[in-house]
């Protein structure tokens, strides 16, 4: 009978799953918006006359106001102290704002001449507005974060959040599906546009989403038996910074990253310059991973929760990436299926170490540093992501220019494969050694998630 009194919201499966659900519509929009300008990028140049280099600085913008004026960390501390309700509808108004500036910027400002900091204005203000989208983007990527290990715990965490990650990818897929078809039918910017819909709709949910929340809270504090979780202080950020295992996962995070998310945004371009591929069909192939992702996420989510292995999962994805980008980089090897079974072989690998890195955050700290723990983590993967694009894009034009067809340039893409390559041998490294601190420190990433009854 006591049993049946403490339920709360989230010890219903069918409840705390179509919780999942409705934030994952918020992060799924998010993802279409992060990716839809990728594919875009020769018709950017064909049409806006969007240089290499303009395209990696607007890429690394993502990441600009996160690196330089620490929103991520800012982000992160908002969470812990203000919670998941707050802060989530705060990142989601951001992305909204963020992704209509976006929009401006390459509609009304598509043939200004004037220039900012160097940049023509469509790409300076449309930078503005994917930086201000990123910041909403990476802080709504730590709240679901830890709203899932809130409302998992002690369940089916690794599952959940690999449910979500794989459902965030269908964002990713649509638009470097959508991308290129859309824009050739319909207009350059209408993909952009469609993000911003889907975007004021990923608003409304998580505003839904509050309302289940807040029900919960109240639960949790009714219930005489739970535990009160402590308070977030200042303090922990040192004591975040000082475990070791923070570092080894940070780093794993940036290395692995930069080589996944800044390699798909050039990756549309390398299927049609050196693979041959359809232009219209290319963004499908780049899309390939976010698919495979979708089913794989969750296996791979399971098969942490229940059988453990996070470490050695971990290891074996970095060095599947090795593989891919080492292969991408061999001149001779340009047939188009070649292309094809390395991004299914780079799509393992980006199922296999997301499902096993985000659950181990949640191993290494208790829940009140969680929020803080992500937003640190994701602020050192935000470097990568900021400096990696702007490196291949500024190498590119340096370096790579194979020719020039009706103003628009032709890259070859061997030293950038390379570069990505380096970063995959070092993420392995990493992984390596995260094994063993997890032998020596007892973290647990080689143990289930799932509570034995
Ligand atoms: N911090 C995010 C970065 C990102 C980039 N595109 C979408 N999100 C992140 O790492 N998310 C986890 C993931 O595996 O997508």
């Amino acid at each position: 009978m006591s049993v049946e009194l403490n339920k709360k919201l989230n010890d219903s499966k069918f409840t705390r799953w179509m919780a999942l659900g409705v934030v994952a519509f918020t992060m799924m929009a998010a993802y279409f918006v992060n990716d839809v300008m990728a594919p875009l990028k020769t018709m950017l140049e064909g049409q806006l006359g969007w240089g290499s280099t303009d395209f990696g600085f607007y890429t690394g913008a993502y990441s600009f106001l996160n690196v330089f004026f620490l929103m991520l960390i800012w982000g992160g501390l908002i969470l812990d102290r203000f919670g998941i309700r707050f802060t989530g509808k705060l990142a989601a108004i951001l992305m909204v704002f963020g992704t209509a500036l976006q929009y401006y910027g390459i509609t009304e400002l598509a043939d200004s001449n004037s220039v900012y900091f160097g940049y023509k204005a469509g790409v300076f203000i449309s930078s503005v507005g994917y930086s201000i989208f990123g910041v909403g983007a990476e802080v709504a990527g730590i709240t679901v974060t830890k709203l899932i290990a809130k409302w998992f715990k002690g369940k089916e965490m690794a599952t959940a959040m690999g449910v979500q990650v794989a459902l965030a990818r269908i964002g990713s897929q649509a638009a470097y599906t959508l991308a290129i078809p859309v824009a050739k039918s319909f207009h350059l910017d209408t993909p952009v546009l469609i993000g911003l819909v889907l975007l004021v709709g990923g608003l409304i949910a998580f505003f839904a989403f509050s309302v289940l929340d807040k029900k919960l809270d109240k639960q949790i504090k009714d219930d005489k038996t739970s535990v009160d979780e402590e308070k977030f202080s200042i303090k922990d950020v040192g004591a975040i910074l000082s475990n070791p295992g923070f570092w080894l996962i940070a780093l794993l995070c940036v290395l692995f990253y930069s080589c996944v998310f800044p390699f798909q945004k050039f990756a549309t371009e390398l299927m049609v310059s050196k693979y041959g591929i359809d232009a219209d069909f290319a963004g499908s192939i780049v899309g390939l991973p976010a698919l495979g992702a979708l089913i794989l996420t969750p296996v791979f989510g399971s098969l942490v929760d229940s059988k453990g292995k996070a470490d050695n999962i971990m290891i074996i994805g970095a060095a599947m990436l090795i593989f891919v980008h080492l292969t991408y980089s061999i001149p001779s090897i340009n047939g188009w299926w070649v292309a094809t079974v390395l991004m299914i072989i780079l799509g393992i690998a980006f199922s296999l170490v997301p499902s096993a890195m985000w659950p181990s955050v949640a191993k290494i700290f208790p829940a009140h540093q969680l929020g803080t723990a992500y937003a640190l983590i994701f602020f050192i993967q935000n470097i990568g992501l900021w400096g990696v694009p702007n490196l291949i894009g500024w190498i590119q034009k340096e370096f790579c220019i194979s020719e020039t067809i009706n103003g628009v340039n032709q890259y070859d893409y061997t030293i950038p494969m390379l570069v990505f390559t380096g970063f995959a041998t070092l993420s392995l490294v990493i992984g390596l050694l995260l094994k063993v601190a997890n032998k020596k420190y007892g973290y647990g990433l080689e143990k289930a998630n799932i509570e034995k009854k």
